[in-house]
């Protein structure tokens, strides 16, 4: 089942102005795509929005078949353990082993009484133990969180992906805390797990060389705005630094005529 963004706009209050400008995207199962774009570009609410996060202010979602902002709160909130959206900054509460950290991924399947239980006696060490181990992580099992490194905690909460059966994956700036080898090793695991389940794959990227070299599918955001959304290959170096282009430097002259809207350039 597909998932598609059909001309939403997002507000993060209601008195802020939009956070995303009539956002059009087409994700196909399996697909893996690279969000980029500078910072307080959208890319967070962009994801946010996907996870069913933010409710749209003018737009439509469909997600695997329906509209979930149609649909009552009991199904909106089973619809959404069927993605799993890793954030930016991993909600990982630091006096908690690293086991129970990782098992939470699983709390969308599971009853109330389940998840209270795991919170004591771990249900399923070797799950998390498994996930661990393709970050290199296993040692790390019964450590507690807040005697992680940044770049662990960082791959602890990506294990947690690992341990859910969602089907569309969004993951934000999972590499920021990571140096270079490790970076690629993480988004390695991330892509074969995708693969491996036909999830559906997204990912803000900081490192566009990376994103460029490991991704088919751009999208470049820009003001709230999707810019280009390309194959990678078609994806030139003009259009990346007009997307990093710093605004500051080219304000157009007070007595200017606005310019007119740029035209999305779409290779799909
Ligand atoms: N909680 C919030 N309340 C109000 N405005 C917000 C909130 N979070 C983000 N924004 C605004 O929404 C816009 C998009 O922010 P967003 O975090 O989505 O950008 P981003 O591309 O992810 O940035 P970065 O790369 O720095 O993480 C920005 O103008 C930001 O100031």
């Amino acid at each position: 089942m597909s998932f598609s963004l059909q001309r939403v706009s997002v507000r993060h209050h209601a008195s802020d102005s939009l956070a995303l400008h009539e956002i059009e995207l087409s994700l196909a199962p399996g697909e893996q795509l690279a969000l980029i774009g500078p910072s307080g570009a959208g890319k967070t609410t962009l994801l946010h929005t996907l996870a069913l996060a933010h409710r749209p202010a003018a737009g439509r979602i469909d997600a695997f078949g329906c509209d979930p902002w149609a649909i009552g709160e009991g199904a909106r909130h089973r619809l959404r353990a069927r993605l799993f959206l890793a954030p930016q900054t991993p909600p990982l509460p630091p006096r908690q082993r690293v086991v129970t950290a990782v098992l939470a991924g699983r709390l969308p399947r599971w009853s109330l009484p389940r998840a209270l239980a795991s919170l004591l006696r771990p249900a399923d060490p070797a799950a998390a133990r498994d996930a661990l181990a393709r970050f290199n992580l296993q040692d790390k099992l019964w450590s507690r969180v807040d005697r992680l490194s940044g770049g662990e905690r960082q791959r602890c909460s990506l294990a947690r992906l690992l341990v859910s059966d969602a089907q569309a994956l969004l993951v934000d700036e999972p590499l920021s805390a990571l140096d270079p080898a490790l970076a690629v090793q993480t988004l390695e695991v991330l892509q074969q797990e995708a693969a491996a389940r036909g999830a559906l794959l997204i990912c803000s990227l900081h490192q566009v060389p990376l994103a460029r070299e490991r991704f088919g599918r751009i999208v470049g955001l820009r003001d709230g705005r999707i810019v280009f959304d390309a194959r990678a290959a078609d994806v030139s170096d003009d259009m990346i630094a007009a997307l990093y282009r710093d605004a500051r430097n080219d304000s157009p002259a007070p007595d200017a005529p606005p310019l007119p809207a740029a035209p999305v350039s779409r290779c799909f």
